[in-house]
């Protein structure tokens, strides 16, 4: 079976199943959204089937909603659960600092509530995700789609009176169509290059009307989970500025992985 994986799978798949050792029973937890967090769901949903588990699964997403009840997490609303005590989840871009660009799958609107909702919020991702500063990876902006041309020249000149590089954005299609969020949205991707002000960023393009939310996720993420190919893992956490690593036995977890491809 690893023969067939590459190895930003196996990264992938060695960060979500490290992850899952936060997770306690009795716990409310909310589940991300993307490739990353699918394998997150998928070790959780053994646990729980095979170790007797017991934990109430706030999803970010749809997707993320049926994949968890078909691998049998209980599945609650946010506004049941009120707080959660971690949330688990992918990113597409993380700094030094543990600040996040997410959306490239366009969940970040749930994404964000409820990793603002939670105690700790863990990031799993592979290596290629670590950048020096944000922004090589296109910041998904959320719009209401009422007036979303406006609301796009609106952005475009908040990035121009900000001094910002790269100024190109783009409405996200689906084939023909605009790509619709969870919540009925469009979204609007900015290639930017590197963000130099993040903070300043986010603040002043949340103010704008028919802005819903951007995909920046500052001063939120506790721990960031790094898989590498090989098997290894190295945690980062904010709080305690401390680097662990450690390997996977991949025995362990090619067994695993098999079966929960089966
Ligand atoms: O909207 C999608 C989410 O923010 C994802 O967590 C993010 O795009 C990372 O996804 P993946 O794990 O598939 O790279």
């Amino acid at each position: 079976m690893t023969g067939e994986l590459s190895p930003i799978d196996k990264a992938k798949f060695v960060a979500a199943k490290r992850s899952v050792d936060y997770v306690e029973d009795g716990m409310r937890v909310g589940l991300g959204t993307g490739s990353t967090a699918a394998w997150m769901v998928r070790c959780l949903g053994e646990m729980v089937r095979n170790d007797g588990l017991r934990i109430k699964g706030v999803p970010t997403s749809t997707r993320t909603a049926e994949l968890a009840r078909d691998v049998g997490i209980e599945v609650i609303s946010l506004d049941e659960a009120k707080w959660l005590d971690v949330t688990i989840d992918g990113a597409d871009e993380f700094d030094g600092n543990l600040n996040l660009i997410k959306g490239g799958g366009g969940a970040l609107l749930q994404e964000k509530i409820v990793a603002t909702a939670s105690d700790q919020m863990i990031v799993i991702a592979d290596i290629g995700k670590e950048v020096e500063s944000l922004g090589a990876f296109p910041l998904p902006v959320e719009v209401i789609p009422f007036g979303w041309q406006t609301t796009k020249s609106l952005v475009e000149e908040l990035l121009i009176s900000m001094d910002v590089l790269g100024r190109d954005a783009t409405l996200r299609m689906n084939g023909e169509r605009p790509f619709i969020t969870d919540e009925g949205n469009y979204i609007i991707d900015l290639h930017l290059g590197r963000i130099g002000n993040p903070h300043q960023l986010s603040m002043a393009m949340n103010q704008m009307p028919g802005v819903v939310e951007n995909g920046l996720f500052l001063d939120i993420c506790d721990v960031v989970i790094l898989g590498f190919g090989d098997g290894r893992v190295e945690t980062r956490d904010i709080n305690e500025g401390t680097v662990e690593e450690d390997r996977l036995d991949f025995v362990e977890t090619d067994n695993l992985f098999t079966d929960m491809n089966d």
